[in-house]
Parts: structure tokens; C-alpha cells; sequence
């Protein structure tokens, strides 16, 4: 087994290379934006950015309040211990972050407020989809989900029309506290309710990825690697890379890594078996110990 890790410095701080390879003060790079903010008087984002230069994937993260979208953002890539999340406060701004580690992990994320009225006819829906690289409704498994279900059907129709390429990300979130079997059940259910919803609205083209997800283990990170390599452009190109490294040594298993944030950006064709992936992630840990202690 071998973990090919490219060297990855902390996000979007730009020319500022962080000692403790990854670990810093989270908030100078959150920018967080009002809904005033998001609409200038035409109604279209008021700030000057990538949005508008330097295109950059942008995934959104979207679900009903209290779903875990802040907690998903803090524990993958500001290494937020899950414990810490529980006195998260909830978000009442859009907060958006680049997300800069790599050449191949460059993009914004957006989080929004469970409360916000999405759909207010003021609020500049249309220019936010366009933009937009993957959408990632949150459900929380743990509670009822089908207000959950009407407002991600809401959402992947609205965003759909404005933007069909967008790849829909549905995390069947806070599986920790639940059983194997009863993920499995869960996981049927809502997959088979949010492609009938689709269906009976003849958008059956759509296509929703699922993912079981917790912050409490690597699922998570591990569905966001999965969400991540689909904007790599380069994927094809890695995979068969890796492949030619693995057939031509003795190793079992490639994953490359993006350090800072332990999502694997791409990894030979061979299945990825969830405890491979956990002892490389357990590895990185340690080597970034090391290199805070003697670096
Ligand atoms: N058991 C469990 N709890 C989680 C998980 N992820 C998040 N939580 C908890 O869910 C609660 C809400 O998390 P937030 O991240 O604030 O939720 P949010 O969707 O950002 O909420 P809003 O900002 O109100 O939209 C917190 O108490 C978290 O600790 C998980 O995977 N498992």
C-alpha cells in the first residue's frame, strides 16, 4: 500500500506558506456574505471576485437547518474535532471559502443558511447555480427527512433548469448514530423517494448521488473526496497513473492525497476498502505530528 501525497499547503492563503503545514486561524479565510451583500441593486452578486474573473468550481452546501452543513465544512477542512461542532452556531450568512490547496483542489465552497428563503424572488438564484460545480443537500438521517425531501426536490429543480451540468450530491448525513442495517434501509428509502419525486415531475435525467455520511468517521471525508475528483478535470489522466505505478511495484493500493484536508483526489481502479483509506488518513495525521513537532 502506498499513499501518494501531494504536497498541499493550507487553504487559500494566498503566498503564505503555514508552518504547521494546515493548521491555522480559520477565520481570516472565511468570508462570509449577508443576503444584502449577495444582491447589488440589479439584483446580481455585488462583489468583485473569481466568481467574475478566474473561474473557479464552486460546491454548495445546502439542507434544512441544523442538517451538519457548518460541521462538514469545519471538520474536513479546517480540522475541527466533531465534539467542537456541537457548539457550532447556526449560520445566518452565506459563507463562502476558497478552497486553494492544491493545483488540482481549487475551488470555492458555499454554505448556506438552513433558513434561508432560497427562493425569494430578490435573491439572485440563477447567477448562483450557474457557477456551480456540485450542489450538496444535507439530510439528517437522524431526524424526520421529509420536509428534507420536498426542499432538495425543490432545489435540484430550480438548479437543474439554471444549470443541468451540476453534479447533485445528496448526503444522508449523522449515520453514526445508526445501525448497519438501518443506514441500509434509510439510504433505500430516500433514494427511492427523491427519484420518484423527480420521476412524477419528468425530470427522471437527473441524476442524484448518495452518500452515507458522518463527521464522527472517515465517510465523510471520503464522500468528499468523491465529490471532489468529479471537478478534477485531469481524473482519467491520475487514475491511469496510479495504475501504472501500482502494476509496475509491489504496492497494493495508491491513493493521492491532498494533505491539508485528507481528501484523495484520485486512486488506481482497484476498490477503495474503507479501512486502507482510514490507515492512510491515520498516517498523514501522524506525519503532519511530526513535522509540527520537528518541522
Ligand atoms: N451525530 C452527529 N451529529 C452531527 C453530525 N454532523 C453535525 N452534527 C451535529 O449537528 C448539529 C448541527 O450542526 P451544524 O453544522 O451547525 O448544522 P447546519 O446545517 O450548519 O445548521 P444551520 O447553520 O442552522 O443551517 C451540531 O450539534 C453538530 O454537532 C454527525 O455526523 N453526527
Amino acid at each position: 500500500m502506498s499513499t501518494t501525497a501531494e504536497r498541499a499547503p493550507a487553504l487559500s492563503r494566498e503566498n503564505e506558506e503555514d508552518p504547521t503545514l494546515g493548521y491555522y486561524d480559520d477565520e481570516e479565510d472565511l468570508e462570509a456574505f449577508s443576503d444584502a451583500d449577495l444582491r447589488s441593486e440589479d439584483g446580481v452578486l455585488g462583489f468583485s471576485d473569481s466568481l467574475n474573473g478566474e473561474v473557479k468550481p464552486r460546491i454548495l452546501l445546502m439542507g434544512l437547518r441544523r442538517s451538519g452543513k457548518s460541521s462538514i465544512q469545519k471538520v474536513v477542512f479546517h480540522k475541527m474535532s466533531p465534539n467542537e461542532t456541537l457548539f457550532l452556531e447556526s449560520t445566518n450568512k452565506i459563507c463562502r471559502e476558497e478552497v486553494s490547496s492544491s493545483s488540482f483542489v481549487s475551488f470555492q465552497i458555499w454554505d448556506f443558511p438552513g433558513q434561508i428563503d432560497f427562493f425569494d424572488p430578490t435573491f439572485d438564484y440563477e447567477m448562483i447555480f450557474r457557477g456551480t460545480g456540485a450542489l450538496i443537500f444535507v439530510i439528517d438521517s437522524q431526524d424526520d427527512y421529509v420536509e428534507a425531501l420536498s426542499r432538495l426536490h425543490l432545489t435540484v429543480t430550480r438548479a437543474y433548469k439554471v444549470n443541468p451540468d451540476i453534479n447533485f450530491e445528496v448526503f444522508i448525513h449523522k449515520v453514526d448514530g445508526l445501525s448497519d442495517d438501518h443506514k441500509i434501509d434509510k439510504q433505500r428509502d430516500i433514494h427511492k423517494r427523491a427519484n420518484d419525486d423527480l420521476t412524477d415531475a419528468g425530470l427522471e435525467q437527473i441524476h442524484l448521488s448518495f452518500y452515507l455520511t458522518s463527521i464522527y468517521d472517515h465517510s465523510i471525508f471520503e464522500a468528499f473526496s468523491k465529490v471532489v475528483q468529479k471537478l478534477i478535470p485531469q481524473l482519467p489522466t491520475l487514475e491511469n497513473l496510479l495504475n501504472i505505478f501500482i502494476s509496475n511495484s509491489s504496492i497494493e493500493k495508491a491513493f493521492l492525497f491532498d494533505v491539508v484536508s485528507k481528501i484523495y483526489i484520485a486512486t488506481d481502479s482497484s476498490p477503495v476498502d474503507m479501512q486502507t483509506y482510514e490507515l492512510c488518513c491515520d498516517m498523514i495525521d501522524v506525519v503532519i505530528d511530526i513535522s509540527c513537532i520537528y518541522g
